[in-house]
């Protein structure tokens, strides 16, 4: 079976069953930056899942999967590797914290659970892959609807050419025709309703027909809804109640008036869900699942050990047996039928700082032969996943700001200055590995997202630079800084830019860092 990368302008659809490991992890190297060890890990286990998958099924069924444990602290890029990984391969990725599973209240049969969120997470990624395929088609059969709804009932009598509305018609009211134009006599019966209709076609597309208001027939939202509760909860509960009580749920309509616009957005919808066969969108999300689903298992380091539970608390050893036939393989009942995890690829993720690997149960580690250590991060690791990766935070700032026009960047040493920062902030309150670069970043933009909107548009009109960014200083308060704006002139074209120094990143951030108790607040 032949998967395809989702095609993007630079990335060319590729077979991912022609792409070799080294190929995956190049792949990979474009968001997560280092930790090597694990890229190589998922790609070799993904090549795997390849290989099995194509063997006779008997054979196939004697090899397991080779599942992963990643060895690392928080923060440091396990669970980006593992959803860039599933993006890769289009494959329904879930995430769950083992330890959720000892918490008070739950059960065992609770494990089944990931199986059926993931069929879920499956049934969302195919719905929308029909729905982009029938997009077109359906927008095309909305428009005609609303064509209908538009276009008086006696249509021959008027022309489109001076359409007028009354408000609050529910159609277009169109002038009579005028009888001398020799033209019209001469056509055929049909014709001229044919081109009434195409010309409303054309006010519709060029949106001189959104205001107006048209009454249509909906489905009733307000039917009656019950909802039944059992200690069983929802999900073991499976009744359809649409076939044992046909009358009460059938297609209710109402009428109402709403505007073009909002009329052509529900009738694109409804044309979609016509189009889209429910059936086969949850056949194939099964197949997805069972296929190449991933579950990313989280803190599993917090279930490791072997004694027993004490106080309302499941055991750790007891989610421990709980989730081994799952990852195992079995069949699990959904509502949309048996799903086998045999194929499931599960990558278990955790610190083990207190607990180690071995003081999983044996059958668990044997089910999770590869492990991979993942480093903390460095000084220079921040300063690349700042700017490397294809949507770094740096980069998805500078894209923020440009949606309004504004100009900013980022000097070298500004990035180097926040990378130490954050470094020094994990060293000295929680290490939070890369996350903590987001707050560092938010903190040296929050100055900028509250004031460069105002000075730019203020600027425009005013002569000096300075005059400007003194008056919105005084306008904001003591605790205002100025921001770092210049001007530069390109290609004849004078503009503001903000740039954004080491001595800038000081100014915003440096008295929290010193101060570890407004650190633990702030950043
Ligand atoms: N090596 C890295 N390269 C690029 N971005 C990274 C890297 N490590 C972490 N990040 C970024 O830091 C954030 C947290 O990383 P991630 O979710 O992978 O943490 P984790 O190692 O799985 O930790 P946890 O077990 O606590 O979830 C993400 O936004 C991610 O993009």
């Amino acid at each position: 079976m032949a998967i395809y990368l989702p095609g993007t302008a630079d990335d060319q659809s590729l077979a991912l069953d022609e792409m070799t490991p080294r190929e995956i992890v190049t792949e990979l190297d474009k968001y997560v930056v280092g930790q090597k060890a694990a890229k190589r890990a998922v790609a070799i286990a993904l090549r795997n899942r390849m290989r099995r998958q194509k063997l006779a099924p008997d054979l196939a069924e004697e090899i397991m999967p080779k599942n992963i444990i990643m060895i690392g602290p928080t923060g440091v890029g396990k669970t980006e590797i593992a959803r860039r990984l599933a993006k890769l391969t289009n494959s329904p990725f879930l995430k769950v914290e083992a330890s959720k599973f000892t918490e008070v209240g739950y059960v065992g049969r609770d494990v089944e659970s990931i199986v059926r969120d993931l069929v879920e997470i499956a049934i969302d990624m195919v719905r929308e892959e029909k729905l982009e395929e029938v997009e077109d088609k359906a927008e095309l059969a909305a428009e005609d609807r609303l064509l209908d709804l538009l276009l008086p009932p006696t249509p021959a009598a008027v022309t489109a050419a001076a359409a007028t509305h009354e408000p609050g018609s529910n159609v277009i009211q169109l002038p009579a025709a005028t009888p001398e134009s020799p033209s019209e006599t001469e056509e055929k019966p049909g014709e001229r309703e044919q081109r009434t209709r195409e010309k409303l076609r054309q006010q519709f597309r060029e949106g001189k027909l959104d205001e107006r208001i048209v009454e249509m027939d909906v489905r009733d939202r307000n039917q009656p809804s019950f909802e039944i509760i059992t200690n069983q909860g929802t999900e073991e509960m499976d009744i359809n109640l649409k076939d044992m009580l046909p009358g009460l749920f059938g297609q209710r309509t109402k009428k109402r008036k709403m505007k073009v616009s909002e009329a052509f957005e529900y009738l694109v919808q409804e044309e979609e869900g016509r189009l889209i066969d429910m059936d086969q969108v949850t056949r194939l999300a099964v197949e997805r699942v069972e296929d190449s689903g991933m579950v990313f298992l989280d803190e599993i380091d917090k279930i490791a050990g072997r004694e027993g539970g004490h106080g309302p608390d499941v055991s750790r050893e007891g989610v421990q047996r709980d989730i081994l036939p799952i990852v195992e393989g079995t069949t699990v009942n959904t509502k949309y039928g048996m799903v086998s995890t045999d194929h499931i690829l599960f990558i278990a993720a955790g610190a083990f700082h207190v607990s180690k690997p071995s003081d999983l149960i044996p059958e668990l580690q044997g089910r999770f032969p590869i492990r991979v250590e993942l480093h903390s991060l460095t000084v220079e690791d921040f300063v690349r996943i700042l700017t490397e990766p294809k949507s770094s935070l740096v980069k998805q700032a500078v894209a923020l700001l440009e949606t309004e026009g504004l100009k900013l960047e980022f000097t070298k040493e500004a990035i180097a200055e926040m990378a130490h920062f954050a470094f020094r902030v994990n060293e000295t309150t929680e290490n939070i590995g890369a996350r903590r670069l987001h707050t560092i970043l938010e903190r040296v933009l929050d100055e900028i997202s509250f004031q460069a909107p105002d000075l730019m548009k203020t600027s425009r009109g005013q002569p000096t630079e300075e005059g400007v960014v003194a008056q919105i200083a005084a306008e904001s308060g003591p605790a205002a800084s100025p921001l770092p704006v210049i001007e530069r002139e390109t290609a004849g074209v004078t503009e503001k830019v903000i740039v954004v120094d080491p001595e800038y990143v000081r100014q915003q951030v440096a008295s929290i860092v010193k101060d570890q108790d407004l650190s633990r607040y702030i950043l």
